[in-house]
């Protein structure tokens, strides 16, 4: 069971990630109150980044309790350790390294380089491995109840790195996987599958931009076996799409 899209329009991009600063954190917060502890999957990209930079500069920070934080990622760009152009290497210098995290607790997927060395089947099994190894018995999928999935929605709709029309888009079975000939670049990235997104409790889509309206739009329209990979991205709990006005300007036109 997942559920239906409910749609949130600020602004402007800078309100958006204002905004949905303040809700994860008092998410995280609600979260850690409840269960002891918060897992947070990251996304990449201008709205994953802009929320970063808001988490970073708001005065709400110290609400949450960092150091019981655990960070996943939804996707990476399989580049090496350190290049400028990882998600997680973009993570670090907007907010990661200026908060107290526990380093065991910031989970991030392999780069070219590493133990895998340019093997990016093997990294992506290595991700699903460690993904696999935090689910709880009861957790419904290989991998932990994420309390909020964040995801970035491209101008073609794709999420994470599942673009549409692309194999891993279909995966059932793995958690994770390897993505080759990606048409944005770098063209080698890890992903997250449907089967670990739907696992969220909550799936929060963002998007700023009028270049994603067309995007937002045909998402949001997607009835039926989804064809846009944002459409078939939701949570058990909730689903929630942040957008700003220019985003969602063709929204239902
Ligand atoms: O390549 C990626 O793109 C998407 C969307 O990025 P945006 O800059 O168009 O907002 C992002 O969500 C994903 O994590 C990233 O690897």
């Amino acid at each position: 069971m997942t559920a239906e899209p409910e749609v949130f329009v600020h602004r402007d991009k800078e309100e958006l990630a204002e905004a949905v600063a303040a809700r994860l954190l008092t998410r995280v917060a609600d979260a850690q109150a409840a269960r002891g502890t918060a897992s947070v999957v990251l996304t990449g990209g201008r709205n994953g980044n802009a929320l970063l930079a808001a988490l970073a500069a708001s005065g709400a920070r110290g609400a949450i309790d960092w150091a019981r934080l655990d960070l996943w990622w939804g996707d990476e760009r399989f580049l090496p350790e350190g290049d400028p152009d990882r998600n997680h290497t973009q993570a670090r210098e907007t907010l990661l390294d200026s908060v107290p995290l526990d380093p065991a607790r910031i989970h991030v997927m392999p780069p070219s380089d590493g133990p895998y060395s340019g093997d990016v089947e093997a990294a992506a099994e290595a991700y699903a491995a460690e993904l696999a190894a935090a689910a709880r018995p009861e957790d419904p999928a290989k991998v932990p109840a994420f309390d909020v999935l964040l995801l970035g929605v491209g101008p073609d709709t794709h999420v994470a790195s599942l673009f549409p029309g692309h194999p891993a888009l279909r995966e059932t079975e793995r958690t994770a996987v390897a993505v080759h000939g990606a048409p944005k670049p770098p063209p080698t990235r890890i992903s997250l599958t449907l089967p670990a997104i739907r696992a969220a409790r909550e799936v929060w889509l963002l998007a700023a931009g009028e270049d994603k309206a067309d995007a937002v739009a045909a998402a949001l329209a997607d009835s039926g076996p989804p064809q846009a990979p944002a459409a078939a991205a939701r949570g058990r709990e909730r689903t929630l799409w942040l957008l700003d006005e220019p985003a969602a300007a063709k929204r239902g036109l």
